[in-house]
């Protein structure tokens, strides 16, 4: 049987080995052992998401103040690239598929997310090209496995997201 990785891989169009690059190394020591850049790209995807054009998609995170979800996100992303374990001091273990069950997290709303996420790191200039690619080879890997733990997705992912990934 097919595991839920390889599933990911097929589904996202990212290598299990390069979702998990970014733990090579500490991506928070080498970008300056601050909080700074994490709180610019979070401050930069989350302006994107609250302005996004697209109605459907503002009002799934209309339940959130956007400082509350920035310090979310930037204490997460500080925490999971090796700084400190800010997130779960303030709010607890991650547990990311349990604190998205209430949100509708459809294939088209992963495929906005993602877009905004990829444009954000692209605009965010504290983070250097190389931590960029792997940042979002680890969000694709992401969104597809929490994809494929939702109810009723009984079809596989017909859309290429490699597609989409900056060039390397
Ligand atoms: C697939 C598309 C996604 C959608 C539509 C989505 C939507 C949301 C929404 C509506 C919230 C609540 C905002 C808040 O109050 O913090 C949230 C929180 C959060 N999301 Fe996502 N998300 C997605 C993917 C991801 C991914 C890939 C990650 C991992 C990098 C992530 C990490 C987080 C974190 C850390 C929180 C804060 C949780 C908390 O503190 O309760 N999300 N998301």
């Amino acid at each position: 049987m097919q595991s839920l990785q390889d599933k990911a891989s097929e589904w996202s169009g990212v290598a299990a080995g390069d979702a998990f690059a970014i733990d090579e190394g500490n991506v928070f020591e080498a970008l300056g052992g601050t909080t700074q850049p994490f709180v610019n790209l979070s401050t930069n995807f989350y302006t994107r998401v609250y302005e996004d054009e697209e109605e459907w998609f503002r009002q799934i995170f209309a339940g959130s103040k956007k400082e509350d979800a920035i310090r979310n996100q930037y204490e997460f992303l500080v925490q999971r690239m090796g700084g400190p374990q800010l997130f779960s001091q303030r709010r607890g273990h991650p547990a990311l598929i349990a604190r998205h069950r209430p949100f509708p997290v459809t294939h088209q709303a992963a495929e906005r997310w993602l877009h905004h996420m990829q444009q954000a790191v692209d605009t965010t200039d504290s983070i250097d090209a190389a931590t960029k690619t792997k940042m979002m080879h680890t969000a694709y890997f992401l969104v597809a496995g929490n994809e494929m733990t939702r109810q009723g997705h009984g079809t596989s992912c017909k859309c290429k997201h490699g597609e989409s990934k900056p060039a390397e």
